[in-house]
C-alpha cells in the first residue's frame, strides 16, 4: 500500500471536544470521523483494525460452537411490548416509524429478536444446546455520548445467545464462552481483569464484565491480589469487619446547636467528629415512595445494590424540594432519628455507636445517636461502594481499586425471555419447557479504544501485533531520491512475498513528519532508508514501542523482520 494514495487526515492540533486520549489520537490519526454525535465513520486505518478484532472473535465463538448470523437492525415494536421492555427502555431507545405509521426499535440488544427466532423453528431438546452470534451495528440513543467510541450511540457489538435445556446446561455454554472470552482478550494482548458484574435491568442472576484495565475507564472494580476475586463495584461484596471488643456504652443521647453546619466536614471541623463517627442521610424516591438510606460519614452509597435492596424499578435521589416538605430541614441537616420515613442503613452503620447526624432541623445535629434507642432501620444491608483497603469477601486479604474499560459483558439470562416469549422445547418426556437461556456482548468499536486507551504513548498509538492496520512501514527518507524509491520498492516487494502487511512512506514529506506520523498511526515496525544505508547497504529498524534503533544490511532485512514481529505476537 502507498501512503500517498491511503485515506488516513492525520491532524496536528488535538480536537477540542476530545477528552481522553483514545479520542484524541483515533481522530489525529485519521482513524475516524464524527458523523453527529456518539456517531463515527470508519476510516480504512480503523477498518483494517476491527476486522481483526473481528475475526479473533469470530474465530473463537465458532471454536466455542457458536453459529454466526446476522439479525435485523430494525426491530418490531410487538416483540418489545411482549417482553415488556418497550416501556422500560423510552428515552435510550431509537425509534422509528414506516409508511403505515408502525411503530420499531433500531436494535440496542437482540434478545427478543433471537429468542422469536429460536422459538420459531426449535421444539425439540434434540436441537439444544444451540449458540447463535452476531456482529452488528447496535443503537442506543446515550444522554450523554462521549469519549469517541468508548460511549457511541452507534457502536459495533458481538453478540452470542445461548439456548440450553436447563441451568446445567446453561452452566457449559456460560463456562466455554468464559474461556472464549478470555482466549480473546489474550489473543488481542490487552491487559484485562474478568470481575462480578451486576446483572441491571437484563435479569439473569450472574454475569462478568471483563475489564480492560485504564486510568480513563468508566468502571470501578475492585480486586484482591491474594486470590482471584474481582468484582465491578456496582457488584462488589462489603463484608462486615470484625466487631472491634471495645464495645463503647451508650451515651445519653444529645441536640447541639450548630449554625450552618451542613456537611459531614462541617461537623469535622465544627464539632471535632470524625468522619467515622457520623451518618449520612440520603433521601431517594424507590418508584413513587420516598426513602432514605443511611452509610457512615466516609462511604458512598452504592445506587444499583440499594436499588436491589428494594427491588423498585426507578431510583433517583429526591430533590431538596420534596425533603423540604417532608421535615423542613435541607440536605445537610437529614437524620433518621424521627425521619418519617423508611430508613435502609448499611451493614457497617449497625456495628456504630454513639454516632452523629442532622436533627431535621437547619442548624441542629443530635449527637450520641444509637440504633435501636433513637430509631428502627428499615433494613440492614449492604448499600456502601466497596474501597481499596475493604477485605477481600473471599480470602480477608486487602482489595486493591482500579479504572476498567468495560468490554466485555456475559449473562446468565435464566428463562426470563423464554417464558415471556413463550420459547419452549419438548424434553425426553414430551413435557413442554422454557429454553434456558445466557447473553454475551463484546464491544468491538470499544475494544480498538481499549486497546488505544492502554498502550498509546506520547507519540500517538501503539497498536498490539494481532489487531495492527499494518505491520511494517518502509520510509524513504528522500522521495524525490530515485535511489531510496527503489530500494524501499524492492524491499516492498520482498516483504510482500513474504507475507508481511507492509505500507510505504512514498508521499512527498520531510522526513521528520513521515516519523510522525508513522508513530502518530501506531505502526509496530519502521523500516527508514536513508542516503547512508544505500552506500552502506543496510537500513534503519526501529520497533514503535522502543526507543533504540537497529542497522540491518539490506539482504537480512526480512528474515531479521519477521523474527521481531514474532517477537512481539
Ligand atoms: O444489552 C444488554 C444485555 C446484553 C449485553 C450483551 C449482548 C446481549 N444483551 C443490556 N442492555 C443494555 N442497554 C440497553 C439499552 C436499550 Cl435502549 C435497550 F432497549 C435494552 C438494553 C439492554 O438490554
Ligand atoms: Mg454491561
Amino acid at each position: 500500500m502507498k501512503a500517498s494514495e491511503l485515506f488516513f487526515p492525520t491532524l496536528r492540533e488535538v480536537p477540542s471536544e476530545a477528552e481522553v486520549l483514545s479520542h484524541q489520537l483515533l481522530l489525529r490519526a485519521g482513524f475516524i470521523r464524527k458523523a453527529t454525535a456518539g456517531v463515527y465513520s470508519y476510516l480504512p486505518l480503523a477498518n483494517r483494525v476491527l476486522k481483526k478484532i473481528m475475526n479473533i472473535v469470530r474465530e473463537e465463538m465458532d471454536r466455542a460452537g457458536g453459529q454466526e448470523v446476522i439479525l435485523p437492525i430494525i426491530q418490531p415494536a410487538e416483540l418489545w411490548k411482549k417482553s415488556g421492555r418497550w416501556e422500560v427502555y423510552g428515552d435510550e431507545m431509537f425509534r422509528l416509524k414506516d409508511r403505515h405509521n408502525r411503530d420499531f426499535a433500531l436494535g440496542p440488544t437482540h434478545e427478543e429478536i433471537i429468542t422469536t427466532l429460536v422459538d420459531a423453528d426449535v421444539h425439540s431438546y434434540r436441537h439444544l444446546p444451540l449458540l447463535l452470534y452476531q456482529i452488528q451495528n447496535k443503537y442506543r440513543d446515550e444522554i450523554r455520548p462521549r469519549f469517541g467510541l468508548m460511549r457511541g450511540r452507534e457502536f459495533i457489538m458481538k453478540d452470542l445467545y445461548s439456548f440450553d435445556i436447563d441451568e446445567e446446561g446453561l452452566d457449559i455454554s456460560y463456562h466455554k464462552m468464559y474461556e472464549a472470552y478470555n482466549r480473546i482478550f489474550q489473543r488481542l494482548k490487552l491487559q484485562y481483569r474478568v470481575v462480578e458484574a451486576d446483572s441491571g435491568a437484563i435479569g439473569g442472576n450472574e454475569s462478568h464484565e471483563f475489564m480492560v484495565l485504564a486510568e480513563n475507564g468508566e468502571a470501578e472494580i475492585v480486586y484482591c491480589k491474594n486470590c482471584d476475586y474481582g468484582a465491578n463495584t456496582e457488584k462488589a461484596v462489603c463484608s462486615l469487619e470484625e466487631p472491634k471488643v471495645t464495645e463503647e456504652e451508650q451515651l445519653e443521647l444529645e441536640k447541639v446547636h450548630t449554625p450552618g453546619q451542613r456537611t459531614i466536614q462541617d461537623l469535622v471541623d465544627y464539632m471535632n467528629i470524625p468522619k467515622e463517627k457520623q451518618i449520612k442521610t440520603l433521601i431517594y424516591y424507590a418508584d413513587e415512595e420516598l426513602v432514605a438510606a443511611i452509610v457512615r460519614g466516609d462511604r458512598e452509597l452504592n445506587e444499583i445494590k440499594f436499588k436491589n435492596v428494594l427491588g423498585c424499578n426507578q431510583l433517583f435521589m429526591a430533590d431538596e424540594t420534596a425533603v423540604k416538605q417532608l421535615c423542613s430541614a435541607g440536605f445537610g441537616s437529614l437524620g433518621p432519628v424521627g425521619l418519617p420515613l423508611k430508613t435502609y442503613i448499611d451493614l457497617e452503620v449497625s456495628q456504630m455507636k454513639n454516632f452523629a447526624c442532622g436533627a431535621n432541623e437547619d442548624d441542629y445535629h443530635f449527637i450520641n445517636v444509637n440504633l435501636g434507642r433513637d430509631f428502627t432501620p428499615a433494613g440492614i444491608n449492604d448499600i456502601r461502594n466497596a474501597v481499596a483497603g475493604d477485605s477481600c469477601p473471599v480470602c480477608s486479604a486487602p482489595l486493591y481499586s482500579m479504572r476498567g474499560i468495560e468490554v466485555g459483558h456475559i449473562f446468565k439470562l435464566g428463562t426470563k425471555y423464554s417464558e415471556v416469549l413463550e420459547a419452549n422445547y419438548l424434553d425426553q418426556k414430551g413435557q413442554e419447557k422454557p429454553m434456558v437461556m445466557g447473553c454475551y456482548g463484546i464491544g468491538i468499536s470499544r475494544t480498538m479504544a481499549a486497546a488505544v486507551e492502554q498502550s498509546a504513548d506520547e507519540n500517538g498509538i501503539v497498536w498490539p501485533l494481532p489487531i495492527t492496520p499494518f505491520e511494517v512501514i518502509i520510509v524513504p527518507v528522500n522521495s524525490k531520491n530515485e535511489e531510496q524509491m527503489q530500494a524501499a520498492w524492492s524491499l516492498y516487494e520482498e516483504f510482500k512475498q513474504e507475507g508481511l502487511e507492509t505500507i510505504v512512506d512514498d508521499r512527498d514529506e520531510r522526513a521528520g513528519v513521515k516519523f510522525k506520523d508513522a508513530d502518530l498511526i501506531g505502526i509496530p515496525l519502521r523500516i527508514t532508508i536513508g542516503p547512508r544505508s544505500l552506500q552502506e547497504k543496510q537500513v534503519e529498524v526501529k520497533k514503535r514501542s522502543d526507543k533504540d534503533i537497529e542497522l540491518v544490511p539490506l539482504d537480512a532485512v526480512s528474515s531479521r523482520v519477521k523474527l521481531m514481529l514474532k517477537e512481539m505476537s
